[in-house]
């Protein structure tokens, strides 16, 4: 056992139409070392930073540390342009990259639109998480959307993410449930410290089926599915009625809760820690968070965009980390 985490997490810059970059600089209240990597032409004026040229170079307190990466197109607030697409991705790319050579602590991505990326750039990924593993060689992983200001707390992982919702009863497989349950599980225990994780399974239908009378897939496989993993030692409940499963109550009897889909899960976290919910990403061999909002490019531009979110994110991240580099072994990177 050894050590504690030292270099920077790099804070990617996102959608520079949307609020990201005013994010970047009320993102140093977070209290821990990051660099943002990203054009500083976007920055609010009067922002205070120096341009490094590596993660771990110093600046002054207080000051932005910037690892510059210049966008080809002027940037209107609320309106991304198609010629800065490209350049949004390449500083993914990049970040994780550093990430995964040891040269950054982890990434904390600010949000993308992922249309503006899929027009201007024919981003082919729904959005960071899978673009991510796609980065790390084709990682197996689950996004978990996590709360801090809440208690009991509140995580949760959609099985299926961003597709139509009349794909996901087909999406919806026993093998693709199965591996969310043990990304998660094994998640849980490497990031979150829990050491014998509650993961609670939200049934599709409404009222988990009602024995068969609203739905089949929870009799025909989700039962049969929970009961066989809970047979190998997973503490593993349900299928569960999704609509009850995040009451406080409710939340105090599981440490996850994996969704059938999307809104399933990300309802209930925004709604209960808009400004304290993360998103992170299972299963990946870097850490990587971000805020749980998107680009809001109705308000981007003015200043009034809640640096919560992100704050949270950082210091998510920067826990992670630390609690790695106490479990690794002396030597590793
Ligand atoms: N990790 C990422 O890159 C994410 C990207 N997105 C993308 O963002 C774009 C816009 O998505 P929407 O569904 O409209 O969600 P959104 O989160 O951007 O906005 C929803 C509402 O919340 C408000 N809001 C969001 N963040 C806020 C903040 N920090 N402070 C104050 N108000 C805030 C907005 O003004 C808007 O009224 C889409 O392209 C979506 O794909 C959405 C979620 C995560
Ligand atoms: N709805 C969550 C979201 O869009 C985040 O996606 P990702 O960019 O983190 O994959």
């Amino acid at each position: 056992m050894s050590g504690h985490a030292t270099l920077p997490l790099i804070l990617t810059c996102g959608e520079p139409a949307g609020i990201g970059p005013e994010l970047a600089p009320r993102a140093l209240a977070a209290g821990v070392p990051m660099v943002w990597m990203g054009d500083p032409r976007h920055l609010p004026a009067g922002t205070d930073w120096a341009e490094i040229a590596a993660p771990g170079d110093p600046v002054a307190p207080g000051r932005l540390a910037v690892l510059r990466h210049d966008f080809p197109a002027p940037v209107t607030p609320g309106r991304p342009d198609p010629a800065n697409a490209q350049a949004v991705i390449d500083v993914i790319a990049r970040a994780a990259g550093l990430a995964m050579q040891g040269a950054a602590a982890g990434v904390v991505t600010l949000p993308i639109n992922k249309q503006a990326l899929k027009e201007g750039a024919g981003f082919a990924f729904p959005g960071h998480t899978e673009y991510l593993a796609h980065l790390a060689g084709g990682a197996d992983v689950v996004m978990m959307l996590a709360s801090t200001s809440v208690r009991p707390p509140c995580r949760v992982v959609p099985a299926t993410i961003h597709i139509a919702i009349e794909d996901v009863p087909r999406a919806l497989t026993p093998a693709l449930l199965e591996r969310t349950i043990r990304i998660t599980h094994a998640g849980l225990i490497r990031d979150f410290a829990i050491p014998a994780p509650r993961i609670a399974v939200a049934g599709l239908n409404p009222h988990a089926g009602e024995g068969g009378a609203m739905g089949g897939q929870e009799r025909a496989w989700m039962i049969p599915l929970c009961d066989r993993l809970r047979a190998e030692g997973l503490a593993v409940s349900g299928p569960h009625p999704a609509d009850t499963m995040f009451h406080a109550a409710a939340r105090a009897r599981h440490d996850a809760a994996v969704m059938a889909y999307h809104d399933q899960g990300l309802i209930p976290i925004k709604t209960l820690d808009f400004a304290g919910g993360v998103n992170v990403t299972l299963g990946l061999p870097f850490i990587r968070t971000s805020p749980d909002h998107g680009t809001a490019f109705d308000i981007a531009g003015r200043g009034v965009a809640d640096p919560g979110s992100t704050i949270a994110a950082l210091r998510m991240a920067w826990d992670m980390a630390q609690a790695r580099a106490e479990t690794r072994p002396r030597g590793a990177r």
